[in-house]
């Protein structure tokens, strides 16, 4: 379970979140959605201890992520925005083998691990590639692969489609749903309900850093265009 209390994050006198209090479950597939600068990257940085809260607390199952970083940042595992922050490693088959490799797992389980996520991104096959060879879609599913193969308790990406074409963005959202009835929290960050409406069970809408809406699509979707997220189609 991820929870922030009372949540506050300043750049300089500006509140980017402003006194966020949220509960997300294990199992529970979250949208965080919002207009440009509203806060989400910042928000979701919090849940693995990237940045330190100026106000408030992060806690991850109960320990706060201050004082246990490493434990948050083997629970909850995070794909940025911009996939070249997350890579560790030349090679496609070397970079999502990297995290396993550091949870000092099997040579047999990582292999197992690197195969299931490369292929749950359409990346199979192609362990031997140089990441920096890659387009950005691709290199987008490899950061995406990374994160799969630590198989973390929550996943959370930040705008996870923006580079991906539609049999990819597919491929991701049925990977995301299985891990999600698996058992693993996921958080989505986006500004388009039509990627993700049919997996999510609750959409959280941030507004000048606070919570704006929160409840399940159906629920939200007549107020999404009023805070600049595009509805699910319906
Ligand atoms: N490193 C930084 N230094 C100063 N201000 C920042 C920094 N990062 C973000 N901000 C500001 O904080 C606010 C929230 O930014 P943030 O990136 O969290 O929003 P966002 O909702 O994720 O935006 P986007 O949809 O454009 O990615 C914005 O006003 C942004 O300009």
């Amino acid at each position: 379970m991820i929870e922030t209390r009372g949540l506050v994050h300043r750049y300089g006198e500006s509140r980017a979140v402003d006194d966020v209090s949220l509960t997300l479950d294990d199992g529970a597939f979250v949208v965080v959605a919002g207009p440009n600068g509203s806060g989400k990257t910042t928000l979701v940085r919090h849940f693995n201890g990237l940045l330190t809260p100026d106000e408030g607390a992060v806690l991850v199952d109960g320990d706060d992520v201050t004082d246990h970083p490493v434990t948050a940042r083997s629970s909850v595992a995070m794909v940025f925005q911009d996939p070249r922050e997350c890579f560790v490693a030349a090679t496609v088959g070397a970079d999502v083998t990297f995290g396993p490799a550091n949870l000092g797992l099997s040579h047999e389980t990582i292999a197992e691990r690197r195969q299931t996520a490369l292929r749950a991104v359409r990346m199979d096959g192609r362990e031997d590639e140089r990441i920096d060879e890659l387009s950005g879609g691709e290199q987008a599913r490899v950061a995406i692969a990374g994160a799969l193969a630590m198989e973390p308790t929550h996943l959370v990406l930040d705008e996870p489609f923006a580079g991906l074409d539609w049999p990819a963005r597919e491929a991701v959202l049925d990977h995301l749903r299985r891990l999600e009835e698996g058992g693993t929290g996921v958080v989505v960050v986006t500004h388009d309900l039509r990627d993700v409406a049919t997996a999510a069970d609750r959409v959280v809408v941030l507004s000048e850093g606070r919570v704006a809406l929160d409840g399940p699509p159906d629920a939200v979707a007549d107020r999404l265009a009023e805070f600049g997220v595009r509805p699910p189609e319906r």
